[in-house]
């Protein structure tokens, strides 16, 4: 026999992935892609967006220190780092992931930085995530609609 649970390789397929993102106030999207990032790598090493480099939408509430620290908390995380206010790929290479998962939603280009991770020698994989779809009506899935929620029943 074969093909039941027993037979599934689960073990995680790189040793470091990297995650990233602003990750303001939590939220269960957020675990979705971090539990996500564990299933791929061994560790997982999430990067924290400074609130200078968050220019596509509204600035985060909270500070870069707060929002590290509770991400570094959270079960899937082995270390949360504060990004680079200049050069995304400091912390790359630091870390050293053999692995960067891009959030479903990020503007980033998987191409683009497959390109900027070559041209700096760093041999990494770049793979999408996948998006956690709302378990039920009312679930909100983004730190925007957290935040808007509150300003309308709370303000
Ligand atoms: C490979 C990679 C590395 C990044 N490193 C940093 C960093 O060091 N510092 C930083 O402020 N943002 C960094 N970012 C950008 C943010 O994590 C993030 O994508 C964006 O600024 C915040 O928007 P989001 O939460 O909607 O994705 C990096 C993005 C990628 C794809
Ligand atoms: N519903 C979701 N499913 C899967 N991943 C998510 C979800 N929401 C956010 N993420 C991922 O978590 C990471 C950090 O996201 P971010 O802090 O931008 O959250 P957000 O809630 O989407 O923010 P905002 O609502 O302000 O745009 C990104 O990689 C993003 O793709």
């Amino acid at each position: 026999m074969s093909g039941g649970p027993e037979d599934r390789d689960d073990t995680p397929s790189y040793d470091r992935v990297v995650a990233q993102g602003t990750f303001d106030v939590l939220h269960p999207g957020h675990l979705h892609y971090l539990r996500e990032a564990a299933t791929l790598g061994r560790e997982v090493h999430v990067i924290i967006a400074r609130r200078e480099n968050v220019t596509h939408k509204q600035p985060p509430v909270l500070s870069d220190e707060q929002r590290r620290e509770m991400v570094d908390a959270l079960a899937p995380v082995t270390e949360a780092h504060l990004g680079h206010l200049d050069d995304f790929f400091i912390p790359i290479e630091r870390i050293g992931p053999d692995c960067i998962l891009l959030g479903h939603d990020q503007h980033h280009d998987a191409d683009g930085v497959r390109g900027a991770l070559d041209a700096r020698g760093l041999d990494c994989d770049v793979r999408r995530a996948t998006g956690r779809e709302r378990g039920f009506e009312d679930e909100l899935l983004s730190t925007g609609r957290i935040v808007d929620r509150i300003c309308e029943e709370r303000c």
